[in-house]
C-alpha cells in the first residue's frame, strides 16, 4: 500500500474546511464587542502534532501513514474531539475539525476546549490486524499530548467503539495504569456510556424537531433526504422514520436511492448490513449522485463529509430546512445562497453536538465510576440540545443573524471571556 499523494491543502487555490472556518470567524467578529481584540486567537490552533505511523502489513511490507492530533483551543478545559481514519484526511482538515469542536463545546457549554485527530489511511484496505496496529501506533505517537485531563479522543468517520478500546488499552499500557477516561465512545464493557453510539444522530433528530417547530414544518409526514448512512445518518434516519417522517432519499459512498413513498429504514439497515452500502436496495430507485441534491424534500440532512453543499448545488436544493449532521458540510458561498432563499440552516456546531454531549456524560461517569441508565442519558441529552437550540435561536433573533453566526457568537464569547480572564502568561 503506497503512502498517499501530497494533500490538496498545499494548493493555495483550494478553499478547504480551514478556509471555511476562517470565514466563519470573520463573520462573527463584528458581534464580539471588546472581546474582538482576542479573535485572532481563534484563527490559530494552540498545538498541532503530525506523527509518522509505521506498521508492518500482513504481507510483510512496512507502510507509513501520516497521523495528526490538533488541539485548537483549551481555554475552557481539556481538548475534546474525535479521530477520523480516511484516505483524504489532511492537516488543514483536522485543524478545521478541531476548531469546530472548540466552537461546538462552547456553544453547548461543555467544559472542554476543542481538538481532533486523524490518520490518512483508507481503513477499507486494511485487515483487522493492520487496523489494530495502526490504531495502537497512532495512539502511542499522540500519547505525549492526550490524557483524561488533557485531551480526550472519541469516534468520528470510520472509527468506532473497538478502535476506542484499542486506544484506551494502548494509552493505559504506556502509562502503567488503566485510564478509562482517556477516550470516550468506548464499548460498554470498558466504561462506555449507554446511548453514545446513537447520540449524534439522536441530537440531529432533536435539533431538526426544534427547527421544524419554528419554521412551519410538521415533522410527522415531512419528507427527509439524508446524505451519509453511517453512524450519524443511519441513526437520524431511523428516528425520523420512527417519528412518522418519510425518508425519501439516502446517499452514501456507494450511490443514491430515492422512493417518493418513503423508505423503510429498518429494511434499508438490514440491506446495508449484508451489502457495501445503500446501492442495490431493491425497494427504492437508484438516482444519480448529482440529482440527489435536486430531489423534493422538506428537511435535508448532510451527514457525510465537509464541503458537500457548495455554490454549485445550493441553488438546486428544495429543502426548507438543512440540519448539518456532518461537520462543515456547507461552504460559506452555499450558506449565503440558501439563507437568501429562506432555507433555515441548523449549523453543525449545534445540530451534531449530541455525540460530544454524551461523550461528556461518559467521561463524568468514568471519573465517578457510577453509571446512568439509558433513559437518564437520553433525557439529559434532549434537554441540553433543546436548551442550546433555544438560546442560539434567541441570539439569532436579537442580532438578526443566521443560526450559525448566532452559535458562533455564543461560543466565541464564552471562549474569549475565558481567555481574557485567564490572561496571557508573560
Ligand atoms: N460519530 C460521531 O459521533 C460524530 C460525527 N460527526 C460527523 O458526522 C459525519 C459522519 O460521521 P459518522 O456517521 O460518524 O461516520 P461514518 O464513518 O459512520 O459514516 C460516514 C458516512 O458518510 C458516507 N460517505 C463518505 N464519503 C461520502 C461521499 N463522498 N458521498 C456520500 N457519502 C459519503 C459513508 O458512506 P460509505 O459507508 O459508503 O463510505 C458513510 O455512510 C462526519 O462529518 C463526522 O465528522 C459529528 C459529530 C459526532
Ligand atoms: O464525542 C466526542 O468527543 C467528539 C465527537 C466529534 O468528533 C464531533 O462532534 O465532531
Amino acid at each position: 500500500m503506497a503512502t498517499h499523494d501530497l494533500p490538496s491543502y498545499l494548493d493555495p487555490n483550494h478553499l478547504g474546511p480551514w478556509g471555511t472556518y476562517l470565514q466563519q470567524v470573520d463573520r462573527v467578529t463584528p458581534y464580539l464587542g471588546p472581546l474582538a481584540r482576542w479573535a485572532e486567537t481563534l484563527k490559530r490552533p494552540k498545538r498541532t502534532l503530525i506523527v509518522d505511523v509505521p506498521i508492518e502489513l500482513d504481507n510483510g511490507e512496512i507502510a507509513h501513514f501520516e497521523g495528526y492530533r490538533v488541539q485548537h483551543n483549551t481555554s475552557r478545559g481539556p481538548g475534546k474531539g474525535g479521530v477520523r481514519f480516511h484516505q483524504d484526511v489532511t492537516l488543514a482538515e483536522v485543524m478545521a475539525l478541531s476548531a469546530w469542536m472548540s466552537i461546538k463545546n462552547a456553544a453547548i457549554n461543555l467544559p472542554y476546549g476543542g481538538a481532533k485527530g486523524g490518520v490518512r489511511v483508507d481503513p477499507r484496505q486494511l485487515s483487522r490486524g493492520e487496523l489494530e496496529r495502526i490504531t495502537r501506533r497512532y495512539t502511542s505517537e499522540i500519547g505525549i499530548i492526550i490524557g483524561p485531563t488533557k485531551d480526550i479522543p472519541a469516534p468520528d468517520v470510520n472509527t468506532n467503539a473497538q478502535i476506542m478500546a484499542w486506544m484506551m488499552d494502548t494509552y493505559s499500557m504506556n502509562e502503567g495504569s488503566t485510564a478509562t477516561g482517556v477516550v470516550t465512545g468506548k464499548p460498554i464493557s470498558l466504561g462506555g456510556s449507554l446511548g453514545r453510539t446513537e447520540a449524534t444522530g439522536r441530537g440531529v433528530f432533536v435539533a431538526a424537531g426544534e427547527a421544524a417547530l419554528r419554521h412551519g414544518v410538521n415533522l410527522r409526514g415531512s419528507r427527509v433526504s439524508i446524505q451519509g448512512f453511517g453512524n450519524v445518518g443511519s441513526t437520524a434516519a431511523r428516528l425520523f422514520h420512527e417519528a412518522g417522517a418519510k425518508v425519501v432519499a439516502v446517499q452514501d459512498h456507494t450511490g443514491s436511492i430515492h422512493c417518493d413513498a418513503g423508505i423503510d429504514i429498518h429494511d434499508l439497515l438490514s440491506h446495508t448490513q449484508s451489502h457495501d452500502g445503500v446501492a442495490g436496495y431493491g425497494a427504492a430507485d437508484a438516482v444519480d449522485n448529482a440529482d440527489f441534491w435536486r430531489l423534493d424534500c422538506d428537511i435535508l440532512v448532510p451527514a457525510a463529509l465537509e464541503s458537500q453543499i457548495t455554490a454549485a448545488n445550493a441553488g438546486d436544493i428544495k429543502a426548507r430546512i438543512v440540519v448539518e449532521g456532518a461537520n462543515g458540510p456547507t461552504t460559506p458561498g452555499a450558506d449565503d445562497i440558501l439563507t437568501e432563499r429562506g432555507v433555515l440552516i441548523v449549523p453543525d456546531v449545534l445540530a451534531n453536538a449530541g455525540g460530544v454531549t454524551v461523550s461528556y456524560f461518559e467521561w463524568v461517569q468514568d471519573f465517578s465510576s457510577f453509571f446512568w441508565s439509558e433513559d437518564e442519558i437520553n433525557q439529559r441529552l434532549e434537554r441540553i440540545m433543546r436548551e442550546a437550540f433555544a438560546a442560539v435561536w434567541q441570539v439569532a433573533a436579537d442580532n438578526k443573524v443566521s443560526l450559525r453566526t448566532a452559535a458562533f457568537i455564543v461560543a466565541c464569547t464564552r471562549i474569549l471571556q475565558a481567555r481574557e480572564v485567564r490572561g496571557l502568561y508573560p
